[in-house]
């Protein structure tokens, strides 16, 4: 187990992180509610990531060490008893005193809007917006000493999670079934009586004690891509309770929850979305200029859509998916790789998990996802000499795109890209390809708004500006001594007349991809390949967006006057220009 100084480390590495993330230097107190839910969710995220390594781990070991056939059926037990990767997480939070709104209170919490989206219960928890992730109902209890301002334990938030029979849901007024009782196995049958006490008491003490005066918070359960998420559906008034017997014949305990006037409009109905049905929708009701903007070269099509103007699919760039070689670049010979056979699973014999931070595989494979641990300096991946193949866990990035992806027209930022999918944080969702050019080549070039830098090298040795990462890749660089090494990346990558979708993604503020550096064939840091990385959890028919990361006044146009690009990417702490 993590000591607290090593948690500790973590999070100021965490903190670091995001704030080496933006370019504006926010303090804590200049943060928005919605940047502090936002770093939340990443600790969160980072947590439950790690521990869903450790869980594959120890059932890995557990598996080996089942030599007998009693120790086996023991193994097999133990495997299946894993412990959930979110609650820990979520305990690992409450221990480092993490959570977001730590003392539970009324109303709307700020950061978190109508329509916001939990990915799980214990992600709901780890903000402090519903802290049971069992129970339906969270209160206040009038036992404890920290709410001693309240006579009678409060409700404060209920989950409608579907899960009894007796619940009645019409969207603006519900009838929501109390606590307890249920037999928990998911057919939503009551078992036995419920009783007035612990959150069931709550609710009615908020309908009768406080006249209804204190609203619940409501947040609904549905299914995305087949993953269950909630969302925040508003405040809901409790204006009757009353105690019947449930369609099972045992007594339950009903509370008419009426939602309050004022509030944005639901959005669950329109976040209900599987995945065929996403892209049902995209292609039906929309209208499409191009059927795939990679001809047939990924391995998903990647339609184009203009609902905004007459504006026809773009042209003028040759399609390509993998970075095309300028004339006076010189590719290294490939490294020698890793002798693992199949598929790399130990991090101690495979030489190229070896060669990354912690010594050990930058990503953990769950629910089919590969996902990054979080932002590197670098990723080594297996590459061409390597024993492994092409299903290696450590491959994540290769193979092309693995999420549906489709190009759009904005109303004010010309083209865009958005999902189709439910993508988890630490995928990587797609190359930044073009030509990969010198840079110095390109200094007299004035208009090309498709270029990026290779900076793996400086973000190693954070110089420069560069990103603040996790990195213990020590530099031990064949291909360039350090004291050569200038501020400015040595390549680019030109997606100027060749390039993927990515040339397609947008600058945010306040992004949800991060820009990623992984090496696998070869391995000069001056030449990795650059990816875009999800940062959060992105629904489907969000637009993905990055960090362009320009420095202010640092673009100059023709007569050598500073360039202005105002910022439209609507996010509450825009910094009003790109440069
Ligand atoms: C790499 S391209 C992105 C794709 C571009 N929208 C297109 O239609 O080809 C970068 C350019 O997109 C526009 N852009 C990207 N993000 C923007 C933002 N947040 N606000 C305004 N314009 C943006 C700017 O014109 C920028 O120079």
């Amino acid at each position: 187990m993590a000591s607290v100084n090593d948690i500790e480390a973590q999070v100021d590495e965490l903190v670091a992180d995001q704030s080496m993330n933006s370019t504006a230097s926010v303090n804590d107190d200049t943060k928005s509610a919605y940047f502090k839910v936002k770093e939340t969710m990443k600790l969160y995220n980072k947590f439950f990531l790690e521990a869903v390594k450790e869980e594959t781990i120890r059932c890995a070991t557990n598996a080996k060490k089942s030599v007998s056939k009693e120790s086996r059926a023991f193994s097999e037990n133990k495997k299946r008893s894993i412990r959930r990767p979110d609650l820990k997480a979520t305990s690992k939070m409450i221990e480092m005193n993490a959570v977001l709104y730590r003392k539970k209170q009324c109303g709307h919490l700020p950061g978190i809007d109508v329509g916001y989206q939990f990915y799980s219960r214990a992600a709901m928890a780890a903000l402090g917006f519903h802290s049971q992730c069992f129970s339906g109902i969270d209160y206040i209890g009038k036992s404890s000493k920290e709410y001693k301002e309240y006579k009678s334990s409060l409700a404060v938030a209920v989950v409608l999670s579907g899960c009894y029979e007796d619940d009645q849901d019409n969207k603006e007024e519900i009838i929501y079934t109390g606590q307890g009782g249920n037999d928990n196995l998911g057919n939503k049958r009551q078992v036995k009586h419920q009783e007035l006490a612990g959150g069931n008491l709550a609710l009615k003490n908020n309908c009768e004690e406080f006249d209804g005066v204190f609203p619940v918070r409501v947040v609904r359960g549905h299914k995305i891509d087949g993953k269950k998420v909630y969302t925040y559906d508003g405040l809901y008034k409790v204006d009757r309770w009353w105690k019947e017997s449930g369609l099972s014949r045992f007594d339950v305990y009903k509370f008419r929850l009426r939602r309050i006037t004022g509030q944005p409009p639901l959005t669950t109905n329109q976040v209900h979305f599987i995945k065929r049905r996403a892209l049902h929708l995209s292609s039906t009701n929309k209208r499409t200029v191009c059927e795939d903007i990679s001809g047939g070269q990924e391995n998903l099509r990647i339609r184009v859509i203009n609902e905004v103007d007459d504006t026809p699919a773009p042209t003028g760039f040759k399609y390509t998916v993998s970075n095309q070689i300028g004339e006076d670049v010189e590719l290294p010979s490939s490294a020698s790789g890793c002798k693992c056979i199949g598929t790399c699973t130990d991090h101690k014999t495979c030489a190229c998990a070896r060669l990354n931070y912690g010594s050990d595989f930058p990503y953990v494979v769950q629910e089919g996802h590969g996902r990054l641990l979080g932002a590197m300096d670098v990723v080594y991946e297996c590459g061409a000499n390597c024993g492994c193949g092409p299903e290696c866990q450590n491959r994540v990035s290769q193979g092309g795109i693995k999420y549906q992806l489709e190009m759009f027209r904005t109303p004010d930022k010309g083209w865009g890209v958005r999902t189709l999918d439910l993508i988890p944080p630490g995928a990587p969702v797609c190359e930044y390809t073009g030509l990969l050019r010198k840079t110095a080549e390109l200094e007299k070039v004035i208009a090309n708004d498709y270029l990026m830098e290779v900076d793996c090298l400086q973000t190693m040795l954070g110089m420069g500006g560069r990103q603040k990462r996790r990195g213990n890749v020590s530099f031990r660089n064949p291909f360039i001594k350090a004291k050569d090494i200038d501020k400015d990346p040595e390549f680019t990558i030109d997606a100027g007349s060749t390039g993927n979708v990515s040339r397609f993604i947008n600058h945010s503020c306040d992004p949800n991809l991060f820009v990623q550096c992984i090496l696998s064939d070869f391995h000069d840091p001056r030449l990795a390949r650059v990816f875009l990385v999800a940062s959060d959890y992105i629904p489907p028919l969000q637009e993905l967006s990055y960090d362009y990361n320009y420095a202010l006044n640092s673009v100059r146009g023709p007569n050598n006057k500073i360039k202005r690009l105002p910022c439209h990417c609507g996010a509450a702490d825009c910094r009003k220009r790109l440069y």
